[in-house]
């Protein structure tokens, strides 16, 4: 999966930074961050990240990925300047080009580490590729990086015990779309070290972002509510208690969201929707709020994952 060629001259590099760094790791600044994933999570904290003057390295396994992606994160900062430099289209021109000359890509993650102070993974909601990767980039990165996941609902402490580095390992959840919403969560494990969870907290305010501090328990904070009342929009519309359209529409002006439960589902993505679920269940079998939906089994089956496939509960133009 991983470029492994080109990885024995990274670990070579790696070594001889491992000989001379402290063995006590303090605070760390964090000014060049790699970036695992260049997905719509990825995609958008690499970007908020370079529009917040950090230097970022973007991976992902194909170039077209990330081709993919560099045009998002373009069309995003279209997005932002159009608000930002509203009477000063010039000005919003160089920004986006100053935050593009921050943004390198590559599809050799071994590489990509060993100038790093802080990596975020951001790939499929995997607990055995998740813990793969950091195994893999734990042997690549300097000693002072932390290694930080974007998952929704996998805990932490696993991913960090496939390291040599627990203490520096944590939680960093970004919401979707990464640039409007801003919250993050920064999730500490019973080993993360203060000055790992100090230096994560420094980020996500250096991100522009409001942080929050969460236990490394279940969906953290957002995600233990947010689940639980999703499951049960697709149970209500299941037993035919309510159309999709006529549930999203109760809930944005009922309750005041701004999309309705399948409107974000679409959004979010159904399959990484049910890997959430299936994961939970597989912990909690009895536990009726992760019942399974065959609905979105389904619709997972058909590859109609929501916006990104073009289809899932709804239909979208390119
Ligand atoms: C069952 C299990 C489920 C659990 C899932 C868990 C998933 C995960 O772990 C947690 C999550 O993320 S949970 C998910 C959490 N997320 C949510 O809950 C999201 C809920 N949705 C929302 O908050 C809003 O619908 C949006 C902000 C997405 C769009 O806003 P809107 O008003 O409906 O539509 P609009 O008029 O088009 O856009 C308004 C403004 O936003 C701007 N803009 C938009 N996208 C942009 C981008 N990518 N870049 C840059 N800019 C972007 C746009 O340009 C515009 O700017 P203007 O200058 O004002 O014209
Ligand atoms: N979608 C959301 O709303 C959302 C919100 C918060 C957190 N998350 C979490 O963020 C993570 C990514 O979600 P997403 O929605 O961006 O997924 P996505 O499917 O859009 O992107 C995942 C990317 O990771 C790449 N990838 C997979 N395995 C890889 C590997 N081993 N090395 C390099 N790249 C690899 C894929 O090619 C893909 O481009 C998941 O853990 C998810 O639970 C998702």
């Amino acid at each position: 999966m991983f470029r492994l060629f080109s990885s024995n001259m990274a670990f070579f590099t790696h070594q001889i930074q491992r000989s001379f760094s402290s063995s006590v790791v303090r605070n760390v600044v964090i000014k060049n961050v790699t970036i695992i994933g260049g997905g719509q999570m990825g995609a958008g904290i690499a970007q908020v990240a370079a529009s917040t003057g950090h230097s970022v390295t973007l991976v992902d396994m194909t170039d077209d990925i990330l081709k993919k992606a560099m045009k998002g994160i373009q069309g995003s900062l279209r997005r932002v300047v159009k608000k930002k430099f509203s009477d000063d289209p010039e000005s919003g021109d160089d920004f986006i080009q100053k935050v593009m000359q921050n943004v390198s890509t590559t599809t050799n993650p071994a590489a990509a580490v060993t100038t790093s102070d802080l990596v975020v993974e951001a790939i499929v909601e995997n607990m055995k590729i998740k813990q793969d990767l950091f195994g893999f980039l734990d042997k690549m990165a300097p000693e002072h990086t932390i290694f930080a996941s974007n998952t929704s609902s996998l805990p932490i402490s696993d991913m960090a015990s496939a390291t040599s580095r627990p203490d520096r390992c944590g939680g960093l959840h970004f919401f979707n779309p990464v640039p409007m919403m801003k919250l993050v969560e920064v999730v500490a494990t019973s080993s993360t070290s203060p000055e790992t969870s100090e230096s994560l907290l420094n980020f996500t305010k250096a991100l522009g972002k409001t942080p929050v501090c969460c236990k490394d328990t279940p969906g953290f904070i957002v995600n233990r509510l947010l689940v639980p009342y999703m499951m049960e929009a697709l149970r209500l519309h299941e037993r035919g208690h309510g159309s999709k359209e006529d549930i999203d529409i109760a809930m944005k002006l009922g309750a005041g969201y701004p999309m309705g439960p399948f409107e974000l589902s679409d959004y979010v993505g159904l399959d990484t929707i049910k890997f959430i679920t299936d994961g939970w269940r597989e912990k909690e079998p009895d536990n009726p709020l992760f019942a399974p939906s065959d609905l979105l089994n389904k619709l997972v089956a058909e590859g109609k994952l929501g916006k990104k496939s073009l289809e899932g509960f709804y239909k979208y133009n390119k």
